[in-house]
């Protein structure tokens, strides 16, 4: 089967609470990059002309996007960080470049994390593709992959609740409703009664 693998570079910063990796307790940054292999879901023959799974520019579009406007220098941290409680309190201008995780933003969960956001987007383009693998790497050293069901991997939402990372919006949060987002006020409510 083909795979069409695409990659893009972003800069962000983060810490790790948990105290698995002591050193980083204090907020600091990486330039990363992020793979992605995908494959059609219903796989098909070249048809002798265009020759193509889907344009490289179609496929990538959304995700691109995405990255470079809000993955892109966002600053990323557990969702019970007290960090997330001074943003709102201080600078609450700046939440909509939190990219809060469920426990730690490690890779690992940042490979789940975008994969899952990545299907959403796939989806919503008409469901052609699919994420098959992707791959973070976090620093020249270091690097984490993934494949298989991100979501198994993480936490289930509440009920009736859609976390940011399978919404096929541009949000990076659940701490304000995302200006592309005409659903979020209703959900933002529905948050908020089962909350
Ligand atoms: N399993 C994981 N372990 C660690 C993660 C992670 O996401 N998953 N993250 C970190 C820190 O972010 C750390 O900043 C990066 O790791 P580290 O090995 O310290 O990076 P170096 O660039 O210093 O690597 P060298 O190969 O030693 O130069 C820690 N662990």
């Amino acid at each position: 089967m083909f795979s069409l693998e695409f990659s893009r570079r972003y800069s962000m910063a983060h810490r790790l609470r948990a105290g698995a990796a002591p050193r980083c307790a204090v907020p600091h940054g990486h330039n990363e990059t992020v793979t992605v292999r995908l494959q059609a879901t219903r796989p098909a023959p070249l048809d002798g002309q265009a020759n193509m799974v889907e344009p490289f520019e179609r496929a990538k579009a959304r995700w691109h996007r995405w990255i470079d406007e809000r993955v892109d220098h966002a600053l990323q941290l557990g969702a019970a960080d007290p960090l997330v409680g001074w943003f709102r309190a201080e600078e609450p201008e700046h939440l909509p470049r939190l990219l809060v995780t469920p426990g730690d933003p490690t890779t690992e969960v940042l490979c789940c994390l975008f994969m899952a956001k990545l299907n959403a987007f796939l989806a919503a383009d008409g469901g052609r593709l699919r994420c098959a693998a992707l791959r973070i790497e976090e620093t020249p050293t270091n690097a984490v992959s993934f494949d298989g069901d991100p979501l198994a991997m993480l936490p289930e939402a509440a009920p009736g609740f859609l976390p940011w990372w399978r919404r096929p919006d541009l949000s990076i949060n659940d701490l304000l409703p995302a200006p592309d987002d005409a659903a979020a006020p209703a959900r933002v409510t529905l948050r908020a009664a089962v909350a």
